[in-house]
C-alpha cells in the first residue's frame, strides 16, 4: 500500500506519489523481490547467487518543486534526516542530451533521505530534484519526465571486490533482461558505479525499477571498461530494433488476428490447441511479444501486460481493430512510403489504384475496420465540451464526424444543444446507431454530402475533428471556407488534430505525419500552421488545449466582417 506524506505536499501529486512509492518500496524491499522485479529473465538459482553478493542501497525518483530548498526544509519539518542537497552532474547531463537543452540550464540536485531509525535504518531514498518554478519554461521536461520516469532506479551495493563475480553479476544481468548503460568512478564516494536499463523484456516494471545502478567499493577499471564497451554496442542494438519494428507490428496484428489477447492468462500449449495453430509457432510468437513487453510469463503460461491489456476485444476503447488496421491496410500502404517520399504523393493509391475514401467506400469491411480505430482514439474527445466556450450556442455540426461520437459527446454534455453530423453516406449508418447508443438520436440529424461541396448554414458551432490532417493546404482552405462560409457570424470553429510539436519533442504527432503522407499525401500541422489556414479562411484562432492522446484543441471565431484573407503561403 501507498502511504501519502503530508510533509511532501511541496510536490506536484505524481511527483509525491513516485516519492511515497519509492518510500514505501525502500521500506519493504526484501533483495529476493528486487532482484525477482528487475532480472526476470533468471531462474531462482542465478537470482539467489546474485542477491548473494548485493544488498538494497537506496531507490531514486527525479521530482520538480517550486524550489529545492523549501522542500529539503519541509522534509526536514517531519524528522526525517535529510541531508544538504549536492550537484548531480550525470542525470542533469542526461537530462540536457533527452530534451536538447543546455545542461546550464539545469540545475539538478541529489537530496539524500534516510529511513528513520528501525525501518531498515540505513536505506536511502535519494531525491534528484530539479526545481520547475510556476510559469517555467522547464515545466515541459517536468511534464515528460512525469509520464517516462527515465531516472527512477534502484541501486544495489555489491559486497565483492573480486573481478571475475563483477563480470559474473554484469552478465546475469544482461541475461536477466537490463542493458549497460553506462558508468564511472565516483571519486568523491571512491566507488565504482556501473548503471544497466530496463528493457522492458517479460514483465512491467515498477516506475523505480527502470534502471538498476550496481555500486562497486573501489576502482574496477578492468570491469568499467567491459561495460562501458557494452554500452557502446548499444546504437546498433537500438537500430537492429528500429529496423525490426514491421514485425512487431504484424506480431501485434496476428495476436489480434488470432484473438490470443482474449485467451490469456494461459498456457501455450493449450492456447495452441484451442487455436488449432502449431504448437512450437505460438510459443515462439508468445516469447515475442513478450520480449516486447506485451505479454509477460506467468508460472508456465503467459499472461497480458498493462501494455498488452488494451489489445482485448472487450477492452474499454479496444486497440484492437487499430491492431488489424495497421498490420492489414496501413501495412501494406506503407510498402509505398518511398514512392510517397519520391513524389510527395500518398502510397496508398499507388498500391490501391485509389484513394483511402474512396477505397473505404467500396470495401464495408475495412470501413467498419476503420471507424472502429478512429473509436479507439476517442478518450482524446473526453475534455473537448468542457473546455470549448459554446455561448449561447445551439446547434452544433460536426463536418466528416465518423460515427459521431465527438458530436454525442457535445449533445450529452448540454441537453439544450441538437446536432447536424455531415458524412459519406456510407458512414452514416454505422453513425445512426453509435448516437442511437449514446441516447441522442433524437437530437442528432443525419445529413448525407460532401464537405468540398458545401455545408449545412448557420450552425452555432462547427467541428473538424480529425479531417483537416486527411488534407493538403490547398483542399484545406476550401473546407474551411466553407465552414466560414456556413456559420453565423461570430458562430465557433473547434478543430481537433494531433499538433506537431516546435520544439523538437517526440510528439505523436510526428509518426503520424509520416502516416498521413502515405496513407493520404496530407500531413500533420503545428497549431501555427493551422491558424495561417484559419486567418486566411476568415477566422481567428482563440485557443489552443492540450487534449489526451497527445491531441490538440483549437477554438476559432469566425470574423465578423470583411473579405476572407489571402492564400496563406505553403508552410
Ligand atoms: C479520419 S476520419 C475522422 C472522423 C471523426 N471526425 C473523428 O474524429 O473520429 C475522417 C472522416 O472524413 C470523412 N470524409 C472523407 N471525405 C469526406 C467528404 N468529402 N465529405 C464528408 N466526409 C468525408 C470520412 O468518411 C471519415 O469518417
Amino acid at each position: 500500500m501507498t502511504v501519502t506524506h503530508d510533509w511532501a505536499a511541496g510536490l506536484d501529486q505524481a511527483d509525491q506519489t513516485a516519492f511515497d512509492e519509492a518510500l514505501a518500496f525502500t521500506r519493504r524491499a526484501d533483495i529476493g523481490g528486487v532482484l525477482a522485479c528487475l532480472l526476470p529473465g533468471l531462474d531462482e538459482q542465478r537470482r539467489t547467487s546474485v542477491a548473494s553478493h548485493c544488498a538494497l542501497a537506496h531507490t531514486a525518483v527525479l521530482v520538480f518543486p517550486a524550489s529545492c530548498g523549501e522542500l529539503v526544509a519541509r522534509l526536514r519539518e517531519t524528522g526525517l534526516t535529510v541531508a544538504e542537497p549536492v550537484p548531480s552532474v550525470v542525470v542533469r547531463d542526461r537530462l540536457a542530451a533527452r530534451h536538447r537543452v543546455p545542461a546550464g540550464d539545469l540545475d539538478v540536485s541529489i537530496v539524500r533521505v534516510r529511513l528513520p531509525l528501525g525501518e531498515h535504518s540505513g536505506r536511502v531514498v535519494e531525491l534528484f530534484v530539479l526545481p520547475v518554478p510556476p510559469g517555467s519554461p522547464l515545466a515541459r521536461i517536468a511534464e515528460r519526465e512525469r509520464i517516462e520516469r527515465n531516472e527512477s532506479h534502484l541501486a544495489l551495493e555489491v559486497g565483492t571486490q573480486d573481478a571475475v563475480v563483477l563480470a559474473g553479476l554484469c552478465t546475469l544481468a544482461d541475461q536477466g533482461g537490463l542493458t549497460p548503460d553506462g558508468g564511472g568512478h565516483n571519486a568523491m564516494e571512491d566507488c565504482t558505479v556501473l548503471y544497466f536499463r530496463s528493457t522492458g523484456t517479460g514483465t512491467v516494471h515498477p516506475e523505480h525499477q527502470r534502471r538498476l545502478e550496481l555500486r562497486v567499493p573501489g576502482q574496477h577499471p578492468a570491469v568499467l571498461a567491459a561495460h562501458l564497451a557494452q554500452t557502446m554496442d548499444e546504437p546498433v542494438k537500438r537500430l537492429q530494433k528500429l529496423m525490426t519494428g514491421a514485425w512487431t507490428t504484424q506480431a501485434i496484428a496476428v495476436a489480434a488476428e488470432l484473438g490470443l489477447p482474449d485467451r490469456l492468462p494461459a498456457r501455450a500449449g493449450e492456447l495452441a490447441e484451442q487455436l488449432g495453430v502449431d504448437p512450437d509457432a505460438l510459443a515462439r510468437l508468445l516469447r515475442y511479444l513478450a520480449a516486447t513487453g506485451l505479454v509477460a510469463p506467468q508460472g508456465d503460461g503467459y499472461t497480458l501486460t498493462a501494455t498488452g491489456e488494451p489489445l482485448r476485444r472487450a477492452a474499454e476503447h479496444s486497440l484492437h481493430p487499430v491492431a488489424l488496421l495497421y498490420g492489414g491496410l496501413f501495412y501494406q500502404s506503407f510498402g509505398a512510403l518511398a514512392h510517397a517520399v519520391r513524389t510527395g504523393r500518398e502510397g496508398f493509391a499507388e498500391v490501391f489504384g485509389q484513394g483511402l475514401f474512396g477505397y473505404l467506400a467500396e470495401h464495408p469491411d475495412q470501413a467498419a475496420l476503420f471507424d472502429a480505430a478512429m473509436a479507439a482514439s476517442t478518450p482524446m474527445f473526453e475534455p473537448v465540451p468542457e473546455l470549448a466556450d459554446l455561448g449561447d450556442a445551439r446547434v452544433v455540426v460536426d463536418i466528416a464526424g465518423g460515427n459521431g461520437e465527438l458530436l454525442s459527446r457535445f449533445l450529452n454534455h448540454d441537453p439544450r444543444l441538437r446536432g447536424v453530423l455531415v458524412e459519406q453516406a456510407h458512414v452514416l449508418e454505422r453513425a445512426r446507431t453509435h448516437l442511437a447508443d449514446a441516447g441522442c438520436a433524437d437530437r442528432c440529424e443525419l445529413v448525407a454530402g460532401d464537405f468540398t461541396r458545401g455545408m449545412p448554414a448557420d450552425g452555432d458551432v462547427y467541428l473538424l475533428s480529425r479531417v483537416l490532417h486527411d488534407w493538403d493546404d490547398e483542399q484545406c482552405l476550401a473546407i474551411l471556407r466553407n465552414c466560414a462560409a456556413s456559420v453565423r457570424p461570430g458562430g465557433r470553429l473547434l478543430i481537433v488534430e494531433r499538433l506537431l510539436p516546435v520544439d523538437g519533442r517526440a510528439a505523436m504527432a510526428v509518426a503520424w505525419d509520416l502516416h498521413m503522407l502515405c496513407t493520404m499525401g496530407s500531413r500533420e500541422r503545428t497549431a501555427e500552421h493551422y491558424e495561417r489556414l484559419l486567418v486566411a479562411a476568415g477566422f481567428d484562432l482563440v485557443s489552443v488545449h492540450d487534449l489526451p492522446l497527445d491531441g490538440g484543441l483549437l477554438q476559432a471565431v469566425r470574423r465578423p466582417a470583411g473579405p476572407v484573407g489571402p492564400r496563406p503561403a505553403a508552410a
